[in-house]
């Protein structure tokens, strides 16, 4: 059977004509609807126990909450005492506004520029199979590596963690795997330089329950839930633009270098003429590792003090840990991770990730973790619509990923081997 004019092919069969078997694969992949609210990853895990056979690696499935598998492929080192290497990535894709899309989102669609459009091409999908046809190359030309290095394939990253990575690192089968470094997702970038993320901000997700006095909606009411969330509303945003501005004071600030407060959610109210006893505001706060997050607890706290009486709040997310990995040229992991890609010509700009990846969890146990996803010329669309990165950017990243893997996965023994 002939593709169509969007270059897939109907008759059930996975790659397209003259089509690179790693894209084949890649596109193949996209198809999997691993997307929230009901991610299948059933299917994702039929496709990394095919991909695990193919290669001749073992693979380890730990189910860490019911119905929330995490699985590891393990590429024995000659030297499996040493540390190993990690090349984590999550299976689950955010959702979409299809209607927003100029081809269908699980479709994997390639236009004739080479752009392969769909959920996860960027956010992680991509990631997860240029590891494998990175190790699938290094093993096919016979290279032995010293260190072992595992694959980890980690389920609901997109919803916070709790049920993947968070649990996950808790666990002895984590500890066993004796992890020394881990690679994880960063983002693409539109320039000729890669991004590479050494810290995250905090997430932290706050609701501030405002209670006050009811009555009727045509009276001068005191004390009301409404006066309290405005004076709330109004710390929390002013806030906001005094960031927003400090962002622009310097040249070399990024997202990562500033707080970003935005009002997310609200709720309150039964009817149009009942002042209501009570009202909730929502904000998604990031906050840099270098802010002192005991002091800016406090300042949350004088705002709910002057914004009256009986205010509560409760956190949804508030990751305490502020763990950076080091990228000083004598740390042994980023010097080789650095002159590695030097070697390539390929640029790196290091920053601090302005959202929440799974590194957090892995960083917060004292690894050191590097968030890379090998895409220039690329803008940023993780989470958007017509989420694409096209074929020869998507070959490059394999050919960066066979480099780092052989060259980190054979840093001679280090003091924290012993
Ligand atoms: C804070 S838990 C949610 C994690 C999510 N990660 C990717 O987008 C994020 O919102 O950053
Ligand atoms: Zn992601
Ligand atoms: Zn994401």
């Amino acid at each position: 059977m002939l593709p169509d004019k969007d270059g897939v092919c109907g008759g059930g069969c996975q790659g397209t004509f003259g089509e690179d078997p790693s894209v084949s694969l890649f596109r193949e992949y996209l198809r999997l609807k691993t997307v929230h609210p009901e991610p299948d990853y059933d299917a994702a895990l039929r496709f990394l126990d095919r991909i695990a056979e193919e290669l001749g690696l073992p693979i380890k499935k730990i189910e860490v909450c019911p119905g929330r598998v995490v699985s590891v492929m393990t590429w024995e080192g000659t030297n499996p005492s040493l540390k190993t290497i990690l090349l984590n990535s999550h299976t689950d894709v955010v959702p979409v506004y299809q209607e927003h899309w100029q081809h269908d989102a699980f479709s994997a669609v390639k236009d004739t520029e080479g752009n392969i459009y769909g959920r996860g091409t960027q956010d992680m999908k991509s990631v997860t199979i240029q590891y494998i046809q990175a190790i699938r190359t290094l093993k096919a030309a016979g290279k032995k590596l010293l260190r072992t290095v595992h694959l980890m394939f980690v389920p609901d990253e997109e919803v916070g963690g709790h049920k993947g990575m968070e649990t996950f690192v808790k666990l002895p089968e984590f500890q066993e795997l004796n992890i020394g470094f881990a690679l994880d997702e960063g983002l693409a970038n539109p320039t000729e330089a890669f991004t590479v993320f050494y810290g995250e901000r905090n997430p932290w997700w706050i609701t501030i329950h405002c209670p006050g006095s009811p009555g009727h909606g045509s009276r001068f009411v005191e004390n009301t839930a409404a006066e309290k969330m405005r004076s709330i509303i109004n710390s929390f945003l002013d806030f906001r633009e005094k960031e927003k501005q400090r962002l622009n004071t310097s040249e070399c600030f990024t997202l990562g270098d500033v707080t970003t407060v935005n009002m997310t959610m609200v709720k309150g109210g039964v009817a149009y003429n009942v002042i209501p006893a009570e009202m909730d505001v929502s904000f998604d706060m990031r906050i840099p590792p270098t802010v002192n997050l005991t002091e800016f607890e406090e300042q949350i706290k004088k705002w709910c003090n002057e914004a009256g009486e009986g205010i509560t709040y409760q956190f949804a997310q508030k990751h305490m840990n502020q763990n950076l990995t080091s990228t000083d040229e004598s740390d042994p992991w980023w010097n080789t991770f650095s002159t590695t890609c030097k070697a390539m010509n390929v640029t790196l700009k290091k920053e601090i990730f302005p959202a929440a990846t799974d590194s957090r969890f892995i960083r917060a146990v004292g690894i050191p973790a590097i968030g890379f996803s090998p895409m220039n010329q690329t803008p940023i669309l993780l989470h958007d619509h017509n989420e694409y990165v096209n074929e020869q950017v998507f070959l490059r990243g394999i050919q960066v990923y066979e480099k780092l893997v052989l060259a980190l996965a054979n840093v001679p023994a280090l003091p924290c081997d012993a």
